[in-house]
This record gives structure tokens, C-alpha cells and sequence, in this order.
């Protein structure tokens, strides 16, 4: 089976906020709103921080996938594009 990339993820996650299924972890950091999503976003970056200085490098990479889902929920709950950040890059 192929990895999940980043545009894979915002794609799955985009779909969960429009159908809303059950028992998803999505729908309810959104339902919780953007200070609660910015909490988690703080939390995650913290702890890639924590895990880059004193874990493995694969613990490491656990955290980033999550920072980087957290940071995904953030930009649904604030209707920002992929093409809105990339521009930036
Ligand atoms: N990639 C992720 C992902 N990364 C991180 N997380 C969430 O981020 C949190 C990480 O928390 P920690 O590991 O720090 O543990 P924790 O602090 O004890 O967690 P909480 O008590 O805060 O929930 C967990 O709540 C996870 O559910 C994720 N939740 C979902 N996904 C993917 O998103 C897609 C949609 O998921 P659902 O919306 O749940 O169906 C699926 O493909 C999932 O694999």
C-alpha cells in the first residue's frame, strides 16, 4: 500500500468535515474550535520538540505526523487551502 502524503491527509480530512461520520476524531477537534485545535497544535510541537532532543528519530517522526494532522484540522476549521499555504513556500 502507497504512504499517505500530505495532500492524501488534508483530502481524507476535508471529506470527514463535509460528511461528518461517527466517531471521528476530525469532526470533533472541529466541532471543539480553533482554541482548542491551537492547544493541540502547541502541545504537538512541543512534544517534536521533546522527542527530537531526547527520543529516537522514529518517535520523532510520530510527532511530526501529528503535528502535522493537528496543523491540518486547524487550516479546515479556518477554510485555509493547501494553495494558500503553499503559496508561501
Ligand atoms: N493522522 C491522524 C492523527 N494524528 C494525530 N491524531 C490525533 O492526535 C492526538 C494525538 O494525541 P497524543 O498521541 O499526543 O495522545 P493524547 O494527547 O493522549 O491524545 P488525546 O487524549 O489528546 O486525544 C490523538 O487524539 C489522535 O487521535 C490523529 N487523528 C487522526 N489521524 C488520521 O486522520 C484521519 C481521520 O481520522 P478520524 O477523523 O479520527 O476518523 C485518519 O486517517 C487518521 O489516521
Amino acid at each position: 500500500m502507497a504512504v499517505k502524503t500530505f495532500d492524501d491527509l488534508f483530502a481524507e480530512l476535508t471529506h470527514r468535515a463535509q460528511t461528518r461520520p461517527e466517531g471521528s476524531g476530525t469532526v470533533a477537534a472541529l466541532d471543539a474550535g480553533v482554541h482548542s485545535i491551537g492547544k493541540k497544535v502547541v502541545e504537538e510541537a512541543a512534544e517534536v520538540w521533546m522527542a527530537a532532543e531526547y527520543e529516537s528519530n522514529e518517535q520523532a517522526a510520530e510527532e511530526i505526523s501529528q503535528l502535522l494532522y493537528h496543523l491540518q484540522v486547524m487550516m479546515i476549521a479556518k477554510g485555509i487551502s493547501l494553495d494558500d499555504v503553499y503559496k508561501h513556500l
